[in-house]
C-alpha cells in the first residue's frame, strides 16, 4: 500500500475572453433579428417571442462576470452564436490535446517531474472530441509519457472522479504516477441562444499530478480519502451522440435543441444542495475529520448562490471568503475543471497539517469528493 499525494497541478486558461456585457450585446441583437425576423409568426402566436437578456440577471443569478473561451469571434456574431474552431487533420495535435498537454506541463513543472515519468494518462471531461482513438493516448503520446491511457466522462465531476481511479492505482501499486487532464471546450456545448443559460460556461484545461508520497520531492497535499456518488437524473441532459444519424430518417437532427447541454437549473439548485452536503458531510465523518478541521473548500464552479449555501452547510457556519474560494466570476462554469483551479490557485497558503475538500457535482446527477491534507 501506498499513500497517494497531489504534488502538482496546472491550469491551462484561454487568451480569449468574454465580458458578461459583450455577451449581452451579442445575445440582444441575435434576439431581436429573430423577433423580426419571425414577427408575423410572433403576433400569431405561433412563435415566442425571444427577451433580452441583461448583466444584472447574470451576475445576481450566477455570480459570473466573464468567461474564458477558444473561439470568442464565432459566440459574439449574432449570425453563428457558436465557437467556431479549425478543424485539425488526423496528422496534427488536437485542440484537447493541445490545451490538456498545457496544463499537463505546468503540473509536472509544479511537481518537479518529466513525463516520462508518468505511467497513467486519464483525461477525464464532459465532452471528448471524438470517439477514438482516446484523447488521453494522444495526450499520453505528446507529452512522452509511458504506460498507458484513457478517456473517462462524469460531466462535472470527471476530475474528481479520476482523481479516485488514478489515486486507487497509486495505492495499489499498479502505477507509480498519474496525470489526470481535464480539457473542457463548454462553449462548444452550450446553446448561446438560450437565454436562460448563455452566461453558464467557458472553456479551460486544467492537470493533476498524483504519485506516492514517498517519491514527492516538493510540498504536496495528502489524498487522504476519495468518495463519489451518482444519482440518475435528467435536470441536466445532453442527447448528442453517436446514434444521432440513426435518427435522421424520423427527425431534423440539424439544430435540436436537446443536442446540446439543457438543464431545469431551478430543480438542478434544489436537489443537488442536499446531496453535496450529506455527501460531504458523511465522508469526513466516516474518516474521522471534524466540520471544525476543514480549512478550505474547493467547490465545483457553477453558480456563487449554490456555493455559498454548501459552504455555510458543511462548516457550520458562514465560511470567510478564504476558506471557500470562488473563480466563477472570471471563469465561469467550467464543468469538471472548475474545482480544481480553485485549488491550483488557492492552497499555496495553508500550513503543514491543513485539511480541505475539493468536490465536484453536477449532471448524472453527480458528486465527487476528495479529502486533502497539506504535507
Ligand atoms: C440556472 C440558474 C442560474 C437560474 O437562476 P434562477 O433559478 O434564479 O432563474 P430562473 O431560470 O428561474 O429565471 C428567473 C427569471 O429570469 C428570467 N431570465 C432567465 N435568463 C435570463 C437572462 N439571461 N436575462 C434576464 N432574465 C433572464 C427567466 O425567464 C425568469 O423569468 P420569469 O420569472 O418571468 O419566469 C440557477 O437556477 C442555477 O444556477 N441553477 C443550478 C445550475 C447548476 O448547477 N447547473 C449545473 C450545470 S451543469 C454543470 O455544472 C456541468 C455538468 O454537469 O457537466
Amino acid at each position: 500500500m501506498h499513500h497517494p499525494v497531489i504534488s502538482g497541478t496546472g491550469v491551462f486558461t484561454p487568451d480569449q475572453t468574454i465580458t458578461n456585457a459583450e455577451l449581452v450585446k451579442a445575445f440582444n441583437a441575435y434576439a431581436d433579428k429573430f423577433n423580426t425576423a419571425n414577427a408575423d409568426a410572433i403576433s400569431a402566436g405561433d412563435v415566442a417571442a425571444i427577451g433580452h437578456s441583461s448583466e444584472e440577471f447574470i451576475v445576481s443569478a450566477s455570480g459570473i462576470h466573464q468567461r474564458f473561451v477558444m473561439d470568442k469571434t464565432g459566440v459574439l456574431d449574432p449570425d453563428v452564436m457558436h465557437p467556431m474552431l479549425r478543424e485539425r487533420a488526423d496528422d496534427e495535435p488536437g485542440i484537447m490535446t493541445e490545451m490538456g498537454v498545457d496544463a499537463c506541463r505546468k503540473a509536472l513543472a509544479q511537481a518537479g517531474r518529466d513525463a516520462g515519468d508518468v505511467d497513467l494518462v486519464i483525461c477525464a471531461a464532459s465532452n471528448h472530441e471524438r470517439a477514438y482513438p482516446a484523447i488521453a493516448i494522444e495526450i499520453q503520446q505528446a507529452l512522452g509519457a509511458g504506460g498507458f491511457a484513457f478517456d473517462m466522462n462524469v460531466a462535472c465531476s470527471s476530475a474528481t472522479f479520476g482523481i479516485q481511479a488514478a489515486a486507487d492505482m497509486v495505492r495499489s501499486g499498479s502505477v507509480k504516477r498519474a496525470l489526470v487532464v481535464n480539457p473542457e471546450i463548454c462553449s462548444a456545448h452550450l446553446e448561446w441562444r438560450d437565454r436562460d443559460c448563455h452566461f453558464i460556461f467557458g472553456d479551460v484545461a486544467t492537470a493533476t499530478l498524483i504519485e506516492r508520497k514517498e517519491d514527492a520531492q516538493g510540498d504536496h497535499f495528502e489524498i487522504l480519502s476519495t468518495r463519489c456518488l451518482t444519482q440518475f437524473s435528467n435536470n441536466i441532459r445532453n442527447n448528442n451522440g453517436f446514434l444521432r444519424r440513426t435518427r435522421e430518417e424520423t427527425s431534423d437532427l440539424s439544430d435540436r435543441r436537446d443536442m446540446q447541454f439543457m438543464q431545469n437549473g431551478r430543480k438542478v439548485f434544489k436537489e443537488v444542495l442536499p446531496i453535496v452536503s450529506k455527501h460531504i458531510l458523511g465522508h469526513i465523518a466516516d474518516i474521522g475529520v471534524d466540520q471544525d478541521d476543514l480549512k478550505r473548500l474547493w467547490l465545483h464552479q457553477a453558480n456563487k448562490s449554490m456555493n455559498d449555501f454548501i459552504g455555510k452547510k458543511v462548516l457550520g457556519r458562514t465560511p470567510e471568503a478564504d476558506e471557500q474560494p470562488n473563480i466563477l466570476q472570471d471563469y465561469a462554469n467550467t464543468s469538471s475543471a472548475g474545482s480544481i483551479i480553485a485549488f491550483s490557485k488557492y492552497s499555496d497558503d495553508l500550513a503543514p497539517g491543513d485539511t480541505g475538500v475539493i468536490c465536484s457535482f453536477g449532471a448524472g446527477y453527480s458528486v465527487g469528493s476528495v479529502v486533502v491534507r497539506r504535507a
